[in-house]
């Protein structure tokens, strides 16, 4: 990771509202994320998790409140690349006819400007993005032959090739299936050893579930809950007793449903369900 910051946070937002035209789908946001902290945005859907996180791009309308991005003020930022974004859904198209490097070489492009040659520092960089999602052998391949999971991977090293100070991913591992969601799940896992601060949509929080130090969820565009895993397990189990049991009372019933107490990262059972 790269640059320092003028502030020691890497996200602020104080009342933070984000939207369309003027309406507000975000609102209210306080959110606080410090460097090394990996955290899930869930919510059902319509929730405006992906509102939020292009609204810290720049890829929506700002409509209230204070953002804070590396200790800036998010329209005063200039270096975007400290941003690193990997888009929803996004595999890359069949037209494209590029090599996995070409592609995860466009990454370097803000550091480079868009006439210069690829230095050596560069290359060297591209290198190590596709190794960190082990795609190294697949590098003068073209994208189109890879698979939807193996070009989410490509789109990974893109991001991270700009050498960003936080990635903030829109469900990385939707549309792709078990197998390739555990190995994008490794290479989050190497992120994450790499301390790489990160901000994850996503509905399959079981693939992730050792990834994430923070669950952040979002419902009706406003935050409901903001705590470790393990609270959020708590959270959950508590939330099924009362729905198991509610009005009638079944004393031989509680033992089996009580939360079990974690670390933040500890065992997460309850996590799976698609939607907070
Ligand atoms: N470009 C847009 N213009 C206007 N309204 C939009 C736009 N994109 C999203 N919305 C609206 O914002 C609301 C929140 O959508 P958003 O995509 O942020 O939710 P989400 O939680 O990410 O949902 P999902 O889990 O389905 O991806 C929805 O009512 C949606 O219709």
């Amino acid at each position: 990771m790269s640059g320092s910051s003028s502030g020691s946070g890497i996200l602020q937002l104080q009342g933070a509202s984000f939207g369309y035209a003027d309406r507000a789908v975000v609102r209210g946001v306080d959110l606080d994320v410090e460097p090394g902290e990996v955290v899930a945005l869930l919510g059902p859907n319509g929730s405006g998790k992906s509102t939020l996180v292009r609204g810290l791009l720049g890829l929506n309308e700002h409509l209230g409140g204070s953002v804070r991005l590396f200790g800036t003020e998010v329209e005063r930022l200039r270096d975007r690349y400290r941003l690193g974004y990997v888009p929803q859904r996004h595999t890359l198209s069949a037209s494209v006819r590029a090599t996995v490097e070409e592609i995860v070489a466009i990454g370097r492009l803000p550091h480079q400007g868009w006439f210069a040659r690829r230095s050596r520092a560069d290359q060297q960089i591209v290198r190590e993005s596709l190794e960190l999602v082990g795609l190294s052998d697949r590098a003068q391949e073209d994208v189109s032959t890879l698979s939807g999971g193996q070009q989410r991977r490509v789109l990974i090293a893109r991001a991270l090739a700009a050498q960003p100070d936080v990635l903030i991913m829109d469900e990385p591992t939707a549309g792709i299936d078990e197998a390739s969601q555990y190995v994008l799940a490794d290479v989050l896992h190497r992120l994450v050893a790499r301390g790489t601060t990160m901000l994850i949509v996503t509905h399959e929080l079981a693939a992730l579930r050792d990834v994430v130090s923070r669950i952040v969820v979002l419902t009706s565009g406003r935050v409901i809950f903001d705590d470790t895993p393990a609270a959020y397990a708590e959270r959950r189990a508590a939330d099924e007793l009362a729905h198991t049991h509610g009005g009638h009372h079944h004393d031989d019933e509680l033992p089996a449903r009580r939360p079990t107490p974690t670390g933040a990262h500890g065992p997460v059972d309850h996590l799976g369900a698609p939607d907070a």
